[in-house]
């Protein structure tokens, strides 16, 4: 049987006992005086107690020992590449673009190690603001479970697969699938190979399912494509090390057992997966491109009604059919910031030069578009339906806020690309005043 066992749909209250341990959820109560099979019951809270019904947000966990068992918390002293504090650093408005980012093949370097900052707001300690990080790694995290008090991450494989053993059981996710593992819940990353991927953080707000106002109950990304693993345990007294990210620092407690001990849970608060290939794509069958909020995937929504914290945006494979159009993403500026990666394939709007595991970066009101032989091409093309992004998956992280780009990604990683600007020089001017 496989160790990979899920329940289908999205925002809902599940149920799940490990099968080693039948009749382990307490029946009609949270917490009953004695827990079945001798449990601790422990609440995860993920919104605040008195959040709106539709919102409110949490489990409960039955498992061997509580979280609380562990040594204090001290400074992490091992490697990092997070950077979660960018007050400091100056903005910069240029549009940028990254090579793909290395994987430090000659390192021993796991998960939470790999984790480097890309950019960022500034306003961690106000629970507003968001991150956006890759990981680079070549190990498995051994003994080591991470959380973040900071936020969820939503992580986006670009290389390798990820078998993450959670607190409520195990995830494998795969290059083109997606988890999110919200704000609190503690992880272990496998790998079976050097592994690279991108990774959105959220502080203010957890993620939700976009409305779909007029496309009707159905689309985009439906709820029952959303995977959440079954309740999974060990019971050993291995010693653990706890990583925390707290106000955007590391920190690491020791502990006597494995924090994987949770042998039964309910509760809506939860991690989940989602595989891309699901997603039902809806577009323009007449004239005309379409804003790609048609693509959104998740969005973690801010207090201003249609303005998020930030999207997940994908490009999915799709058939092209407009007419009397220009296909390709229109040049545009934009109130939001725009980060996007590569998992596979090409982009449209640039296929030289924007590569799988690399990224872009175009700021609040920073022009952008197709570059010189994208706009060739799209204005002389004969517009035959046409099958548009065959095998690829370019996604982007779309925010309200305004990010700072870290040293590492300016300057220490070495794979920003100082040439990129000159990818719009070519564009000719082609105004002819006595045409029309
Ligand atoms: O800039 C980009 O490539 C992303 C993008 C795609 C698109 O189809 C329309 C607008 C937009 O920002
Ligand atoms: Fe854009």
């Amino acid at each position: 049987m496989s160790d990979y066992e899920y329940m289908s749909g999205f925002g809902s209250f599940f149920s799940s006992e490990d099968k080693r341990c039948p009749n382990s959820l307490p029946i009609g109560q949270n917490s009953p005086q004695i827990c079945p099979y001798g449990l601790y019951a422990e609440q995860l809270s993920g919104t605040a107690f008195t959040a709106p019904r539709k919102e409110n947000l949490r489990s409960w966990l039955y498992r061997i020992r509580p979280s609380v068992m562990h040594e204090p918390f001290l400074p992490f002293a091992g490697k990092t590449g997070l950077c979660t504090d960018l007050n400091t650093r100056p903005p910069n408005p240029n549009q940028m673009r990254w090579k793909p980012f290395d994987i430090p093949l000659n390192d021993r370097i796991n998960f939470v190690e790999g984790l480097h900052t890309v950019c960022g707001s500034d306003d961690i300690h106000c629970n507003n603001g968001i991150a956006i990080h890759v990981y680079l790694c070549t190990i498995s995290m051994e003994k080591t479970a991470f959380y973040n008090s900071d936020g969820d991450f939503l992580i986006v494989p670009q290389k390798g697969v990820l078998e993450i053993t959670t607190e409520f059981g195990k995830l494998k996710v795969k290059p083109n699938e997606i988890c999110v593992i919200p704000q609190g819940i503690r992880y272990s990353v496998n790998i079976t190979e050097p592994s690279r991927g991108y990774i959105l953080e959220v502080y203010n707000n957890h993620f939700q399912l976009p409305d779909l106002g007029p496309i009707g109950a159905n689309g985009l990304a439906n709820p029952r494509d959303f995977k959440t693993p079954v309740a999974w345990f060990e019971d050993n007294e291995k010693e653990f090390q706890i990583i925390s990210k707290y106000q955007g620092q590391l920190f690491t407690a020791t502990q006597s057992h494995s924090p994987f001990d949770v042998v039964a849970w309910h509760g809506n608060y939860v991690p989940y997966k989602y595989d891309l290939s699901n997603f039902m794509v809806i577009n323009s069958v007449s004239f005309d491109h379409c804003d790609p909020s048609i693509f959104t995937v998740l969005t973690c929504p801010s207090l201003r009604a249609g303005t998020a914290v930030a999207d997940f945006v994908i490009f999915p494979p799709r058939w092209a059919v407009q007419e009397h159009t220009f296909r390709p993403p229109y040049y545009h500026r934009n109130c939001m910031t725009e980060f996007m990666g590569l998992i596979l394939g090409k982009y449209e709007a640039k296929e030289g030069g924007f590569l799988p595991g690399g990224a872009t970066l175009h700021s609040k009101m920073t022009p952008h578009g197709p570059d010189y032989n994208c706009f060739e091409k799209a204005t002389s093309a004969k517009l035959v339906p046409e099958r548009v992004a065959e095998d690829t998956q370019a996604f982007m992280f779309e925010t309200s806020l305004n990010l700072k780009t870290t040293r590492w990604a300016e300057e220490t990683c070495q794979k920003l690309d100082r040439e990129y600007f000159t990818c719009w020089k070519g564009l000719k001017k082609n105004f002819n005043p006595h045409s029309s």
